[in-house]
């Protein structure tokens, strides 16, 4: 409701090509940039809806602990890009595409310049006036540790069926996990044996993440072998028993998810396609339009007259 395609035709019609092109430069710079701007999406539209909440910095006498903080966000990057690729749209047209719609349309790039589909986003999204405490985003977002009862119920208050669940998680076929968010898979199992993971690609990841990494904080491990590339990949690797996290890896024993899984395993195009109409979803969920909230004119702060 409110969103509509072709938004920007008569206020910003460049915004897409501009937002390509800074996608395009800052991936030159750092080529796992998609896969942090595709989580990035998804960490804002989790908590208080797409509305660039979490692009805001704490600043001034509001130094408050902003939803950043949370541990929950751990590991989230290129926070700036969204400033920068701002930069250039306003150079065009001022004052006229929100921080929001900006993020939403680079992790739709991010998806198809790694080779994933090309999705066809709908716009008029405006951006938050008010930023969470540390607390909601706590409480909104998932733990690193959720198994899939918990991820089905977060996707389907966004309205998604099953297979879009599982599709959206294919999100995962790209990117990094910090061996931190692995401390309790690998070592402090609570619900006893872990399902779903073969026991050479334990080892290995035990090896990855030895216990005294985990308290360094920079050493990771690869979500899925071919990281770089937006494929069905995730899929083939959780049926070995090869799925990083949790979740990745019991879809594949789940009675509600496994077939799905399978299925994705052998057909990309499908995957494609459910991930494209799962992506709308995550993306018009909790949104701000028409005369809610505000266009920034800087992503990281909010400007104390408006
Ligand atoms: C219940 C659902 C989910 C859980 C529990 C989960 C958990 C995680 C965790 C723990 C990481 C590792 C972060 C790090 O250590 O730096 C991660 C990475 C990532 N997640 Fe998810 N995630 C979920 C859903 C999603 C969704 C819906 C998307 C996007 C649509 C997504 C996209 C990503 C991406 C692209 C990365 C790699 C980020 C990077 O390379 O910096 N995830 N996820
Ligand atoms: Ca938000
Ligand atoms: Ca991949």
């Amino acid at each position: 409701g409110g969103l509509s395609y072709g938004f920007y035709d008569k206020s910003c019609p460049q915004v897409e090509d501009i937002v390509r092109t800074g996608l395009q430069i800052i991936s030159l710079t750092d080529p796992t940039s998609p896969a942090a701007l595709l989580r990035l999406m998804f960490h804002d539209c989790q908590v208080q809806g797409c509305d660039a909440s979490i692009l805001v910095d704490a600043a001034g006498k509001k130094n408050l602990p902003l939803e950043m903080t949370s541990t929950k966000n751990f590991g989230i990057r290129k926070r700036e890009t969204i400033s920068y690729i701002k930069s250039m749209v306003e150079a065009v047209c001022p004052e006229q595409v929100s921080c929001t719609d900006i993020l939403i349309l680079a992790a739709r790039e991010a998806v198809a310049m790694s080779g994933g589909p090309w999705i066809n986003v709908p716009l008029g999204r405006r951006d938050s006036s008010s930023t969470p405490s540390y607390k909601l985003a706590d409480a909104s977002l998932p733990s690193a540790n959720i198994g899939v009862d918990g991820m089905l119920r977060i996707f389907a208050k966004k309205g998604m069926t099953v297979k879009e669940s599982v599709a959206i998680m294919g999100a995962h076929t790209v990117g990094i996990t910090h061996c931190f968010n692995l401390l309790n898979r690998l070592y402090r199992r609570e619900g006893g044996e872990a399902r779903g993971i073969e026991p050479g690609f334990e080892l290995f990841l035990k090896l990855s993440c030895p216990q005294e990494s985990l308290t360094t904080n920079s050493s990771f491990v690869l979500n899925d072998s071919t990281t770089l590339a937006f494929d069905n990949n995730y899929y083939i690797n959780a049926m070995e028993g090869h799925g990083v996290l949790r979740i990745d890896a019991e879809m594949s024993s789940d009675p509600r998810t496994a077939q799905i899984l399978a299925h994705f395993a052998v057909d990309q195009d499908d995957f494609f396609r459910t991930f494209s109409s799962a992506f709308v979803k995550l993306s018009s969920s909790g949104v701000l339009t028409g005369n809610q909230g505000v266009i920034r004119r800087r992503c990281n702060a909010i400007d104390e007259s408006s």
